[in-house]
């Protein structure tokens, strides 16, 4: 029986070290011959990602190796976590600038006006998100920059088969932010073809995260209910309550993406995969919600992000992203909801003690 449980413990015990082995030669594969760690650039990197990635990025190649950028002031918690640099992605030259002064070997792009924002302001949506894009994919092919640029279940629209919604099928979007990001996937793949660019793009259904608030999406709802429920007021949706959309939990996301960013080129049969963890209907994730708290009320108003939802896949199918490289997600609705709970709790006892 004794021999039994050291020869168990001895097996976990060399399965535990060649994962962390496997981990470790994933990270290091793509360090520079002479071992340096490769160099990155996030641009709007003070969004509802952009904060993880830098986080989950500093871990792994070390905090002076991934730049943080944006157009907005940072917090003293930013200056303070590592390098920040102010860059437009509309001013090419200060684009240069940075990637030549930092040796830049990735660009994680992530600059954007999101679904619902961008029908406020279709001029700026159509520079950030088109002309942003043309800099970038530019500046990729001039340095040589391995680039990363998100793409969205907005991708897609009424055409297109939603249930499941398949890696390549139709996609005629109708915001001019599902149009934009078709436009990047066409161009990034056009320009790995033409000009061998390393493009690498993932299409994300809704992140959800309890840190950054979303920046003015279709389904930041699912965000919204776990701030309501935790502070006692009435969670009011803006859409049906059986409206059901793709979701992923931030970890998974932050981590899908590493995950394509560092996928051996041999396993990458193409250069946009959908990625999903579950899909959900607000009826759905309140009731999850009222697990934790039974007394959240909830109230339906749908509005015009509604008619944005209802041109969206309700289930996304990523089985692509699992054959060719091991997607896997970790967060299904329920240890979503356990993990955000203990998140934000935290983070409203910190706020208690430091009086703010
Ligand atoms: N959050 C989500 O649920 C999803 C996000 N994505 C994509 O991931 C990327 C990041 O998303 P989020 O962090 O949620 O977006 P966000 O809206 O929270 O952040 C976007 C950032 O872009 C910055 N920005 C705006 N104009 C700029 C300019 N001219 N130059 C430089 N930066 C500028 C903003 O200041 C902001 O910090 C976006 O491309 C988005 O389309 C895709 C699918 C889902
Ligand atoms: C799914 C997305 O791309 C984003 N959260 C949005 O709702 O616009």
């Amino acid at each position: 029986m004794a021999r039994l449980a050291w020869v168990t413990s001895r097996a976990r015990h060399s399965w535990l070290t060649s994962q962390a082995q496997q981990c470790w030669l994933n990270t290091r594969r793509h360090y520079h011959p002479n071992g340096d760690p490769p160099r990155i650039l996030i641009t709007g990197s003070l969004g509802q990602l952009g904060t993880g990635l830098a986080k989950l990025l500093r871990g792994k190649y070390g905090t002076q190796n991934v730049i943080m950028s944006d157009i907005v002031k940072p917090t003293k918690d930013i200056v303070n976590s590592g390098p920040y640099v102010f860059a437009d992605i509309l001013d090419f030259k200060c684009l240069q600038e940075i990637v030549v002064t930092y040796r830049i070997d990735w660009l994680v792009h992530f600059s954007a006006l999101l679904s619902a924002i961008g029908e406020q302001n279709v001029p700026l949506a159509i520079r950030v998100n088109i002309e942003g894009l043309h800099n970038v994919m530019e500046l990729s092919k001039q340095y040589n920059l391995r680039v990363f640029v998100p793409s969205t279940i907005g991708a897609f629209g009424p055409d297109s088969p939603r249930n499941p919604t398949p890696n390549l099928t139709i996609q005629r979007p109708r915001t001019i932010y599902g149009v934009s990001k078709v436009h990047a996937e066409l161009l990034g793949e056009y320009y790995h073809h033409r000009f061998g660019l390393d493009f690498r793009c993932l299409r994300f259904p809704g992140v959800i995260s309890a840190d950054t608030m979303p920046g003015g999406g279709t389904t930041d709802y699912a965000v919204q209910v776990f701030h309501d429920a935790i502070e006692g007021r009435e969670f009011e949706c803006y859409l049906r309550p059986t409206t059901r959309l793709p979701m992923m939990y931030i970890d998974d996301c932050l981590r899908s993406l590493w995950e394509m960013l560092v996928a051996p080129e041999e396993k990458l049969k193409r250069r946009t995969y959908n990625v999903t963890a579950m899909s959900f209907s607000p009826e759905e994730i309140v009731s999850a919600v009222r697990k934790h708290f039974p007394d959240l009320k909830a109230t339906y108003k749908p509005d015009s992000r509604q008619n944005i939802a209802d041109t969206w896949p309700e289930i996304f199918d990523d089985n692509e992203a699992r054959w060719d490289w091991g997607w896997q997600h970790h967060y299904d609705l329920e240890a979503m909801c356990e993990i955000m709970f203990t998140l934000l709790q935290q983070q409203q006892q910190m706020e208690s003690v430091s009086g703010r």
